[in-house]
């Protein structure tokens, strides 16, 4: 028998095929452990080359084809996997690995982990603000008990975990113009309750056992290629469409309700830029970003740049005022900026630059 001389959690034995023995084996643990005798490493797997292999939960959602994309770029496609539940387009399915995984099966999740070695994992599945307030059940299973899957696995496995928060983390008790890193959170709706149980837990866990958690509390994310999926921020991408479909939109939101906003490569640059940030560098694990604040009139004004007969209307959905009403105006950063670097690239400006370039030509539209 083999000595193991490592003071964490065994999880398993195994006959090594080689010398017939049983070995301990530690989950996570690959030859480089420092705890490990030279004669002991070739039982070990060998450390993982310079490229993760990540998982994306909730992949198919606004966030997760663009992140896929990117990520596939900079690391292969084989390393990185996409999941959720719903089926993948055929494009997408082609693209590269794409698995079913249902958050809520911690079994099915585990052994994704384990057969596809899985060293980074990017959580993306939840229900958003207004979908969320129409089910809460649901919306508590997915977005607590999935995290809870989640927070366990990657503390097992000794991943890297990343989950996104939201400006809808603060409620109407924080200061909203500017809302700092650190304030009350008191949020008034089932998803933002559950974004605060997932700073808190993913701090707790890198505090109690080490987890490399990261978390950023995204704003309202505005993308071109793919639709929102029942938040509050959602006019702020339907509003294209609109101009280009009929020239009008009727807006859900009062116009003079101001809203933090980021456009997608944004948002997916500060996901990479903190994934990719030394350990060291990061003085707290959940970081405010953002790139801008406006309200549906100043949308209106600059989609009329592009489409000069646009008109907009209000047509007040009091479920989303009231959760706007309760969430930051303005986002402060400055954190962000400081301590890792980030910068937005994207104002309203280049933001509507941006929608109409890629919209444009969808609907058979050309400036001017
Ligand atoms: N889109 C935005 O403006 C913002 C998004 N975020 C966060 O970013 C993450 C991704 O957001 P989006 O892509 O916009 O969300 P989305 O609603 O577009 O996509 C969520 C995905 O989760 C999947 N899902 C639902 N139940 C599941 C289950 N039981 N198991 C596995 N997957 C399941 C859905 O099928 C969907 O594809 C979310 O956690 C969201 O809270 C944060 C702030 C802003
Ligand atoms: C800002 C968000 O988290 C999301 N877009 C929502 O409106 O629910």
């Amino acid at each position: 028998m083999l000595p193991v001389r490592a003071t964490r959690k065994l999880v398993s034995y195994v006959v090594n095929p080689v010398c017939n023995v049983s070995i301990r084996n530690l989950n996570g643990a690959t030859a480089s452990e420092p705890w490990l005798k030279e004669e002991e490493k070739e039982y070990y797997p060998k450390p993982e080359e310079d490229k993760p292999r990540i998982l994306i939960t909730g992949s198919l959602g606004q966030l997760g084809t663009g992140l896929a994309k990117l990520l596939r770029n900079k690391f292969g496609k084989d390393n990185v996997i996409m999941s959720d539940i719903i089926r993948a387009p055929k494009n997408e399915f082609n693209r590269g690995p794409f698995l079913y995984a249902d958050i809520l099966d911690f079994k099915n999740l585990q052994e994704i982990i384990v057969n596809q070695r899985v060293d980074w994992l990017v959580h993306f599945s939840a229900l958003l603000s207004a979908i969320g307030e129409a089910n809460i059940p649901l919306a508590m299973r997915v977005n607590i008990e999935g995290v809870h899957n989640v927070m366990e696995l990657a503390k097992q496995y000794h991943l890297k975990l990343f989950i996104p928060s939201t400006i809808g983390a603060f409620g109407p008790s924080s200061p909203r113009n500017p809302t700092p890193d650190l304030a009350i959170q008191r949020p008034q709706t089932i998803y933002g309750v559950s974004k605060v149980h997932a700073e808190l837990l993913g701090e707790y866990y890198n505090y109690r056992f080490g987890l490399d958690f990261r978390c950023l509390r995204f704003p309202g994310v505005i993308s071109a290629d793919t639709n929102p999926g029942g938040g509050t921020t959602d006019y702020a991408v339907k509003i294209f469409h609109d101009a280009l479909r009929t020239g009008h939109h009727e807006c859900y939101l009062e116009p003079d309700t101001r809203l933090p906003m980021m456009y997608i490569d944004d948002c997916l640059r500060s996901l990479m830029e903190v994934m990719e940030t030394p350990a060291e560098n990061l003085k707290m694990r959940t970081y405010n970003v953002t790139a801008m604040s406006f309200t549906p009139a100043e949308l209106a004004e600059e989609v009329k740049k592009y489409v000069p007969n646009f008109r907009i209307t209000y047509r007040v959905d009091p479920v989303r005022q009231q959760i706007a009403n309760s969430w930051p105006q303005v986002f402060d950063d400055t954190n962000a900026r400081n301590h890792w670097g980030w910068q937005h690239e994207h104002d309203i400006h280049g933001l509507a630059k941006k929608m109409f370039d890629y919209l444009m030509p969808l609907y058979g539209k050309t400036f001017g």
